[in-house]
């Protein structure tokens, strides 16, 4: 297949982008929020709107503020003062946000997700369409993950993932992860001084992720997630750069085309928003073993998945559900959504689609996951 890969010219060119500003980097590692810093992205993010560049803002910090707030020295990890700490940091965010964007006129808006609400297919359409809406209307969305009313089972914990996911949901040509490094190093550089920068690579190289590590005591990400968010962000066809957001003007002069810190391109040719959005399912609730023939015909011919090439079925799932696909070794082949529960799926593994009136009594769909609702995954992911 060939595909023009978007490089550093793709910022420049750029018409929409997602910026997103890490924990570490918004409490100065723990000092409050640094509302200094914040105006002068602030700055930034409005010199870029007066040239007619639409950015939507993922912003950490509520956690992190809120225990400054608070008086906690630690983040918590009981998840009712997570839960608290964010309902009190999340004030001091948009509050310092509005009044900085109000120095330019600029109105924001406040959009708290959780992550029901991008893997509902309804309610991911109408976050889309609000988010829109704003951004038509030249307000700058900020955008956090709803802490207080989400559970650990339902998070997307860092705003890596999440700051991916609205670069799909919008089409994004660019997502922006400021930090309190530089950019991607070849060793984690709090560990290695003599770590290098890697100033750019593919989004789905397996030798990024291999090095990019964790985060530190406020953030929850690290490296790895915003390695991974570059590569959900690749699905839409977004670059992503990882770069310090204590360089001068970074969000301008990565704008002009400026080499600054690690720069991602996307590989593949964009998927289809459908399929986005199914790839973007992070809750697996089963897994389909499939035998070699079947990894071959989806793997290389897209095909709808039918039961006779599933060896085995584990993991309580409902018609609907999102399952892993995986070959006899464990390796994942794709993902997809189930057209039978768990239950009739054990049943009719294995079993040419003719059969399957006979065994269930009926027939809900010919194939066990039909191709439109089906993503074959590349090896890294
Ligand atoms: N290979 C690496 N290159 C750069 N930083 C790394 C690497 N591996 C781990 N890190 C760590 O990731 C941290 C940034 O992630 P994190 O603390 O989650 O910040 P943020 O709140 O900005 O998301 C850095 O401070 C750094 O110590
Ligand atoms: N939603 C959380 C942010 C989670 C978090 O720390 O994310 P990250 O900055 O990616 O490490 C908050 O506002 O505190």
């Amino acid at each position: 297949m060939s595909h023009e890969q978007p490089g550093r010219e793709a910022l420049s060119r750029g018409r929409r982008v997602v910026v997103k500003i890490g924990s570490a980097l918004l409490t100065n590692d723990g000092r409050g929020l640094d509302d200094v810093a914040i105006g002068r992205w602030v700055d930034q993010i409005a010199a870029l709107h007066r040239r007619g560049v639409e950015v939507v803002l993922v912003s950490s910090g509520a956690v992190a503020a809120g225990m400054l707030r608070l008086g906690w020295q630690a983040r918590p990890s009981e998840v009712h003062e997570l839960q608290a700490a964010a309902a009190v940091g999340q004030n001091g965010l948009t509050q310092s946000y509005e009044l900085h964007f109000a120095r330019h006129a600029i109105l924001t808006a406040q959009i708290l997700l959780t992550h029901d609400d991008l893997s509902n297919r309804k309610r991911y359409l109408n976050a889309l369409s609000a988010l829109r809406t704003l951004v038509d209307m030249r307000v700058v969305p900020v955008v956090n993950e709803n802490d207080t009313v989400v559970t650990d089972e339902i998070r997307f914990g860092d705003n890596d993932t999440l700051g991916a996911l609205v670069a799909n949901l919008l089409e994004a040509d660019a997502l922006l992860l400021l930090t309190d490094q530089e950019g991607l190093f070849d060793a984690d550089p709090r560990h290695d001084p003599s770590a290098k920068l890697i100033a750019e690579g593919r989004a789905d190289d397996p030798r990024l992720a291999a090095v990019a590590g964790d985060g530190g005591a406020l953030g929850r990400g690290g490296m790895s997630t915003k390695v991974r968010a570059a590569r959900l962000a690749a699905r839409s066809g977004a670059v992503t750069v990882i770069a310090s957001g204590r360089e001068p003007d970074i969000l301008t002069r990565l704008m002009d085309g400026e080499t600054q810190g690690t720069l991602l391109r996307p590989v593949q040719a964009p998927l289809a928003a459908r399929k986005r959005w199914l790839a973007g399912q992070l809750k697996v609730r089963g897994t389909l073993v499939l035998d070699a023939g079947a990894v071959k015909v989806l793997r290389e011919r897209g095909s709808s998945l039918l039961a006779v090439g599933v060896r085995r079925v584990q993991g309580t799932f409902r018609r609907g559900d999102m399952v892993a696909c995986v070959d006899e070794q464990g390796a994942l082949v794709a993902k997809g959504l189930a057209n039978y529960g768990a239950d009739e799926a054990r049943r009719i593994a294995g079993k040419p689609s003719h059969q399957i009136e006979a065994l269930l009594g009926y027939v809900e769909a010919r194939s066990l996951v039909h191709r439109d609702n089906l993503v074959v995954v590349r090896a890294a992911e």
